[in-house]
């Protein structure tokens, strides 16, 4: 174990602590910049394999739109925060390694379509062992299948050379568009490690550096198994409260009842709690529904299938609320969108973030492309080139390092993004608000009723306009789990 050896750089205390965290992402970009800035006496050296993530990051345009990330960059860049592509050097040198890799879902062989594809896991597992000259702490900040710290372990005990190494379990809670305020205020941080003396030194040795500015109460350890698991239960259990409410949305719509007003008077309970009952075209991320699979497929392996319907049921009324939410575009548009022009708002999976991995946007287009539909798209913080890519990509393709990922030859032609909500709405039949920005709710929406086609229909999957406003201005409205305008009576909840 590193702390018995006098080499260990953690044992000599003057020596500052280095950690290196592999893979500059969404996670491990935002999450080390918020351990330098809160550990001056810790060196943080972020690495990736991908030239241009590293470029940005050490650029003043930052990778990822995430509020609050750019200052908390700037102040510790270059003082105790580096980005850098030397992989091998700073994995020799560093006491902790976090490993914040992609996982993916895989798309080929044995457990296609759910389980985690560990490629880049276990490349980065093989390159520590291989590079590595002294004791090390190695970090699964990746969300990983149960039991993977086992088969990480026996790739660097294999190949160690004699080194010691002690895996954690670090699963992050962070959610994008509040990254840096979760980070700063976790709700709990958990860390798991080997029930050993030397697993529980290398658990303490990390609690020490969350412990500079996360009260200790809210620092959670456990064995291996249960960090592991905890995370893909925490995005199981999220995932369900919001296909959960989706389920009531259609009966809301069907019945007359407002599935905002159900939401709080259930979310009143102090049992169930307000949060994550907001209704939607649909839960995105890159997260929740790979992590579901995962579980899913977990419960298959240890011959648990009612446990994996169980899970499973959460992602099928998931997929059920975005076909529900095209079905209805199209029906109430005289069954058929054909060469109509639809305007987009919003494409990221949720406000405050430029991601769009696994965005609802993505199905909803694709849905009404099939139906011949032409979509001018508007999002305040996605890209033209990123809108054509995640249109024209395979599902799940989006989740290897962008490198890799397979390029388009030819953008969509019904397809054009623009800049601007109202360029979005000009002479549309109909418009979708498919991300919950906060100016789409101030727009001015007699300005885009007058340069509608008439009749002018809005389809909002998010549940930000004021739908008694918009009806008095002449729009025929569809809000999620809402009362239903005449125009849609007699519609079912599913065309
Ligand atoms: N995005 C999120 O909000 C959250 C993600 N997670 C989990 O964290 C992990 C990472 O997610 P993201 O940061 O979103 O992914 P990401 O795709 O933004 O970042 C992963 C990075 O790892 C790099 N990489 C892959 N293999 C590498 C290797 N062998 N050596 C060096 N760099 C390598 C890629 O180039 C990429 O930049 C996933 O397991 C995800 O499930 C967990 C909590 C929140
Ligand atoms: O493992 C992960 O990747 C992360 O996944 C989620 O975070 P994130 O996906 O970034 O964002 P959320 O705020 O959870 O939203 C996910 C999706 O659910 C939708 N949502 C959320 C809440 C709600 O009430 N209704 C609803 O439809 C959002 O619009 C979005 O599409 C979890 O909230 C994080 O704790 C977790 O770390």
């Amino acid at each position: 174990m590193y702390t018995e050896r006098p080499r260990s750089n953690i044992c000599r205390r003057k020596k500052m602590v280095k950690i290196c965290c592999i893979g500059a992402g969404y996670v491990g970009g935002p999450t080390m910049a918020v351990i330098a800035l809160k550990c001056p006496s810790i060196e943080v050296v972020v690495v990736d394999i991908s030239v241009p993530r590293i470029t940005a990051w050490n650029s003043e345009q930052l990778p990822i739109y995430e509020p609050g990330l750019d200052e908390v960059v700037e102040q510790c860049r270059g003082k105790n925060l580096f980005f850098s592509t030397n992989v091998e050097k700073h994995v020799s040198e560093a006491d902790i390694i976090f490993v914040s890799v992609n996982t993916p879902t895989k798309t080929l062989g044995l457990g296609a379509g759910k389980a985690a594809d560990l490629t880049y896991w276990e490349s980065a597992a093989r390159m520590i062992a291989d590079v590595s000259k002294s004791d090390k702490i190695v970090v699964e900040k990746s969300t990983v299948p149960v039991k993977t710290a086992e088969a990480i372990e026996r790739i660097l005990t294999h190949n160690s050379k004699g080194i010691k190494f002690q895996i954690l379990s670090n699963p992050e809670f962070l959610a994008e568009g509040t990254a840096v305020w979760d980070l700063f205020n976790p709700d709990r941080v958990l860390i798991g490690g080997r029930e050993t003396p030397d697993g529980q030194k290398a658990i303490q040795a990390l609690k020490k550096v969350y412990a500079n500015w996360v009260p200790e109460e809210r620092i959670l350890t456990t064995n291996l198994w249960s960090a592991e698991l905890s995370k893909l239960a925490a995005n199981a259990l999220l995932a369900q409260r919001i296909s959960s409410i989706n389920a009531m949305s259609a009966l809301c719509e069907a019945t007359g009842a407002d599935v905002s007003q159900v939401s709080h008077a259930v979310g009143k309970d102090s049992r169930i709690g307000p949060k994550f009952l907001n209704a939607s075209v649909g839960f995105g991320g890159s997260c929740f529904q790979k992590d579901i699979l995962n579980l899913v497929y977990i419960c298959e392996c240890n011959g648990l299938a009612e446990v994996a319907d169980y899970w499973k049921q959460v992602i099928k009324v998931n997929d059920y609320q975005k076909n529900r939410f095209v079905n209805r575009i199209v029906s109430s548009m005289f069954n058929t969108v054909s060469g109509k022009k639809i305007g987009v708002l919003g494409f990221a999976f949720k406000k405050d973030t430029g991601d769009t991995r696994e965005t609802p946007a993505i199905d909803v287009c694709k849905g009404l492309l099939g139906d011949m539909a032409r979509l001018s798209i508007y999002d305040p913080q996605v890209t033209d080139d990123q809108i054509q890519k995640d249109l024209t990509m395979n599902k799940f393709d989006w989740d290897h390092p962008v490198h890799l990922q397979p390029m388009s030859p030819i953008d969509i032609k019904q397809v054009s993004v623009v800049w601007d909500a109202y360029e979005a709405a000009k002479d549309a039949h109909g418009l979708c608000i498919l991300t919950e920005w906060d100016e789409f709710k101030i727009l001015d929406y007699q300005r885009i009723f007058d340069n509608m086609q008439k009749p002018a229909f809005v389809f909002d999957g998010c549940n930000v306009v004021n739908v008694g406003e918009l009806r008095e201005i002449g729009f025929i409205v569809y809000s999620i789990g809402k009362p239903m305008d005449p125009w849609f009576k007699d519609m079912p909840a599913m065309a």
